[in-house]
């Protein structure tokens, strides 16, 4: 059953169904998250995970149902509404400008602008890039270099970066392990778990280790066929309960494929 909703939802997803011509991706999706939670969203390949990160982020818009954002319904124009309105993403495939450099990509859209001198806005924006790049302890040794240059864990470790330390309330993260080595991977759990405990951002976290989730999030919501099975904290799930129930519904599917 799904958790209680409640006035400290940051964000609410209610009844969103979502269809690419004859493929239902998404159905009847009821989500919400509190405020300073850790949301762990799980789901096989094609499930709709992504497809419900990309509502949330403003990238696509639902067939059906609605997002409310601290209490106020929202229809959001683009992705650049949906940040105005303090909800930003780290994608699977990062939106990061292969041309630009680190800093510009750090400051993509909010570049710190100091008249008369550019100079100063641009050490500034170097800094603080710097900074938040040692928060993640990810060493990146050059930051004017074109961002395609760089490796993939190298390009995530930017894209988190930019994202944590945007003051966004709601932080999306698709995979943010995707490209990450063991080391670079720990980092970012690390870093989610800082965020966890300073308790100032929301997070939703689409993740495939069952054992990352269950470390890292408060609570985790299952997502099997579009729809929404599971709902509980992480203190009161486990892996096997987890696997049963991915099992199962395999089970399940295989059984009306042969009867069909
Ligand atoms: N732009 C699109 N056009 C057509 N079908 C789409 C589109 N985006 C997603 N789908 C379909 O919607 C379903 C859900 O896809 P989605 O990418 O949300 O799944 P996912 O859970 O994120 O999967 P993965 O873990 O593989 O990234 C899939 O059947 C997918 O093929």
């Amino acid at each position: 059953m799904p958790e209680t909703e409640g006035d400290d939802d940051v964000l609410r997803v209610e009844h969103v169904s979502k269809r690419f011509g004859a493929v239902t991706a998404l159905r009847d999706i009821n989500l919400h998250l509190r405020r300073g939670e850790v949301l762990g969203l799980l789901g096989d390949n094609g499930a709709g995970k992504s497809t419900l990160m990309k509502i949330i982020a403003g990238f696509q818009n639902p067939d059906e149902g609605r997002i409310v954002v601290k209490g106020e319904q929202v229809s959001f124009r683009d992705v650049d509404h949906a940040r105005s309105l303090g909800i930003d993403c780290v994608y699977q495939d990062l939106a990061l400008v292969n041309e630009l450099d680190v800093v510009q990509n750090m400051f993509l859209k909010r570049e710190l602008v100091s008249r008369p001198i550019p100079l100063l806005a641009r050490r500034v924006m170097r800094e603080r890039t710097r900074e938040a790049l040692e928060r993640i302890g990810i060493n990146i040794p050059r930051l004017d270099v074109p961002v395609a240059r760089l490796s993939g864990g190298q390009r995530q470790a930017i894209a988190v970066a930019r994202t944590v330390t945007s003051e966004a309330d709601v932080i999306l993260l698709d995979e943010p392990l995707a490209a990450m080595g063991a080391k670079e991977g720990a980092m970012i759990l690390d870093l989610v778990q800082q965020l966890r405990e300073a308790g100032e951002v929301s997070i939703i976290m689409i993740a495939h280790n069952y054992v990352h989730v269950l470390q890292s999030c408060d609570r985790v919501n299952l997502i099997q066929g579009g729809e929404i099975t599971f709902d509980k904290p992480t203190a009161d799930t486990s892996v096997e309960e987890l696997n049963e129930i991915v099992v199962e519904e395999y089970r399940r599917a295989r059984r009306a494929a042969q009867a069909g």
